[in-house]
């Protein structure tokens, strides 16, 4: 995977609590045999109408959020199902970071398996982004190296994340690449012990 280590992108404001995995990638669409592809269901519900056409009242059809790669959207994001399709939605469809006051655990740890940046932020500055984002295009950096989050206009705050979720993402590992960072001590084991 891509490694994450500072990322400057537009911002989307989804100003809604408690988006839940069925929100973001509906059941019906979970059936692909493979990772990829997911990005054209993201948020399938309120992107596009009945007869399948896009909502002009759903703000991320909106010409002005063309090209977003970071999300900041309400608290406990990503809640209900443990579907990992949920970052591989996100992901893409060009999001590289969410930011929220709070995220469902599965999903927070689905993300950082898959290379997709969760950034807990408080509420108080939740609401600044999400108004910065609505009223103009807003661009944020996420640095993941210097746990900072900061504008081109005075806004600058820090993030905490636990260590193995950071040195995942700053190496690209997946959870089998972490496995391999210990092969050396495994063969060890393995000249020792028989393994079935
Ligand atoms: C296994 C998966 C498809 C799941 O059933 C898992 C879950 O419900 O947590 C879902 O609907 O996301």
């Amino acid at each position: 995977m891509e490694p994450f280590k500072q990322h400057t992108g537009l911002v989307y404001p989804l100003n809604r609590t408690n988006v839940d995995t069925d929100q973001i990638i509906p059941k019906q669409f979970l059936k692909r045999i493979s990772r990829q592809g997911f990005g054209q269901y993201l948020f399938y519900n309120w992107r596009f109408d009945k007869k399948d056409r896009p909502r002009e009242d759903f703000s991320l059809n909106f010409p002005k959020y063309k090209g977003t790669s970071i999300l900041v959207s309400g608290e406990n994001f990503g809640s209900g199902s443990s579907r990992e399709h949920a970052p591989w939605a996100l992901q893409d469809y060009g999001f590289k970071a969410i930011i929220a006051p709070s995220f469902a655990d599965i999903f927070s740890n689905n993300c950082t398996k898959n290379g997709l940046l969760p950034v807990v932020l408080t509420d108080a500055e939740v609401s600044q982004l999400i108004k910065n984002a609505e009223s103009d295009s807003y661009h944020l950096t996420v640095d993941l190296e210097n746990l900072k989050v900061y504008d081109d206009k005075g806004f600058e705050t820090s993030f905490t994340i636990d260590e193995y979720s950071r040195s995942m993402l700053l190496n690209g590992w997946d959870e089998i690449a972490v496995t391999l960072t210990h092969e050396d001590k495994i063969t060890e084991f393995e000249k020792h012990h028989v393994v079935y």
